[in-house]
C-alpha cells in the first residue's frame, strides 16, 4: 500500500509517555484511537536476519526515537511521513496477502507507539508469526516471536560531516538515547531474539563485543553467538559493494553469522521491497 499522506509525525517522536503525538503543525488529521500511522504494507521477502528469504508482510510504521545517519527508511525517521489507519485496517491489508503467514512489524520504531501491541496481538490471534525489527531502546509486553534487535553503535551517530537533514542538532540525543541495557536485557530474556548489528568495518567490533559482555552479564537468558548477527551497512547495492566482503571476514573470525541485505540485492533501494 503506497502511503501518499505527507502528513508529518511529531519529529522528535519522543512524548513522555513513548507514544509519538501528532503535534507536529504539518500534521492536520487525528489519529484514530486505535491506530497507527503507517508508512507503508507491503509484501516481500524477509531480506534480513534468520529468517532471511521467507514471504512475508512488512508493516512499516512511521516516527523514531533515533536518527541514524544511514537510516534507509528516511521518511519514517528524519522526514517522517504516514497515513493513519486502525488496527481492523492493518489486519485487513495483511490478510488480503493469501500467500504469507509471516508477518514484519517495522519502522522507525515502532515500539514507540502504545498500539503497537494491540497489532501484535491481533495478528498472533490470526496466527501469523510475527517478528518485529527494532532499535532495543523499548520493551513491550507482546506476543512477539521474533524480536529482531538491531542496536546502534556509535557508527550510527548523525554527526555534523554526516547529517543528512542538518548540522548535527540530533548527535547528542541520539547518542544518549542508542543503547538502553535494561531494554535489551528485557527483550533478550521475554522473546527469541536475534541481536543484529549494522557493520561498516573492523573498528566496529570492540563496541559489539563490549556490549555482548555486558549484555550477558545482565540477561538470565544466554546470548549464543549464533544470535549475534553482523549485517553490512549499505541502503545502496553500490556502498553493499564496499561493506559486505569486510563484513563477512569480520564474522568468520569472530563465530557470528553475517546476514545478508537480500531485498538490496534483489531491488536495490526501491520503495515497498
Ligand atoms: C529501518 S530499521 C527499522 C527498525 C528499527 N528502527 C531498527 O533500527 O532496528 C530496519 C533495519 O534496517 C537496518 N538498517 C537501516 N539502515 C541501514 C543501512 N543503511 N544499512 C544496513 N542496515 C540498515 C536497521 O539496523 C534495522 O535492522
Ligand atoms: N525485504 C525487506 N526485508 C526487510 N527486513 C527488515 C526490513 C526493515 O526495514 O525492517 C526489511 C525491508 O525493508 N525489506
Ligand atoms: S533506529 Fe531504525 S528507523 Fe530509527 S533512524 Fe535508526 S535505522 Fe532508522
Ligand atoms: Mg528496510
Amino acid at each position: 500500500m503506497p502511503v501518499s499522506s505527507d502528513a508529518a509525525v511529531d519529529r522528535d517522536g519522543d512524548a513522555p509517555d513513548g507514544n509519538i503525538t501528532d503535534g507536529d503543525s504539518t500534521d492536520t488529521e487525528s489519529p484514530p484511537e486505535d491506530g497507527l500511522p503507517i508508512n507503508e504494507l507491503f509484501y516481500s521477502l524477509q531480506g534480513e536476519g534468520r529468517l532471511a528469504g521467507t514471504p512475508s508482510v512488512f508493516v512499516r510504521t512511521s516516527g523514531c526515537n533515533l536518527r541514524c545517519w544511514f537510516c534507509d527508511s528516511y521518511h519514517t525517521s528524519w522526514e517522517p511521513t504516514h497515513a493513519w489507519q486502525s488496527i481492523d485496517e492493518i489486519v485487513d491489508a495483511v490478510e488480503g496477502y493469501d500467500e504469507a503467514n509471516h508477518v514484519v512489524l517495522t519502522g522507525g520504531e515502532p515500539l514507540i507507539h502504545d498500539a503497537a501491541v494491540d497489532l501484535i496481538e491481533r495478528l498472533d490471534a490470526a496466527g501469523y508469526h510475527v517478528t518485529v525489527e527494532t532499535n532495543g531502546t523499548i520493551h513491550r509486553d507482546a506476543p512477539i516471536d521474533l524480536a529482531s534487535v538491531s542496536p546502534k553503535l556509535s557508527n550510527s551517530t548523525p554527526t555534523a560531516e554526516r547529517d543528512p537533514a542538518g548540522d548535527g542538532e540530533w548527535a547528542e540525543r541520539h547518542d544518549d538515547r542508542r543503547i538502553d541495557l535494561d531494554a535489551l536485557t528485557a527483550l533478550v530474556a521475554d522473546y527469541e531474539t536475534q541481536l543484529k548489528f549494522v557493520v561498516a568495518d573492523d573498528g566496529d567490533l570492540p563496541e559489539i563485543l563490549d556490549l555482548l559482555d555486558r549484555l550477558r552479564d545482565a540477561a538470565d537468558a544466554p546470548i549464543p553467538d549464533d544470535r549475534v548477527l553482523l549485517m553490512p551497512e549499505g541502503a545502496t547495492r553500490e556502498r553493499l559493494a564496499e561493506t559486505r566482503e569486510r563484513v563477512a571476514d569480520l564474522a568468520l573470525e569472530h563465530g557470528f553469522r553475517y546476514t545478508p541485505r537480500l531485498h538490496v540485492d534483489l531491488w536495490n533501494d526501491a520503495p515497498e521491497t
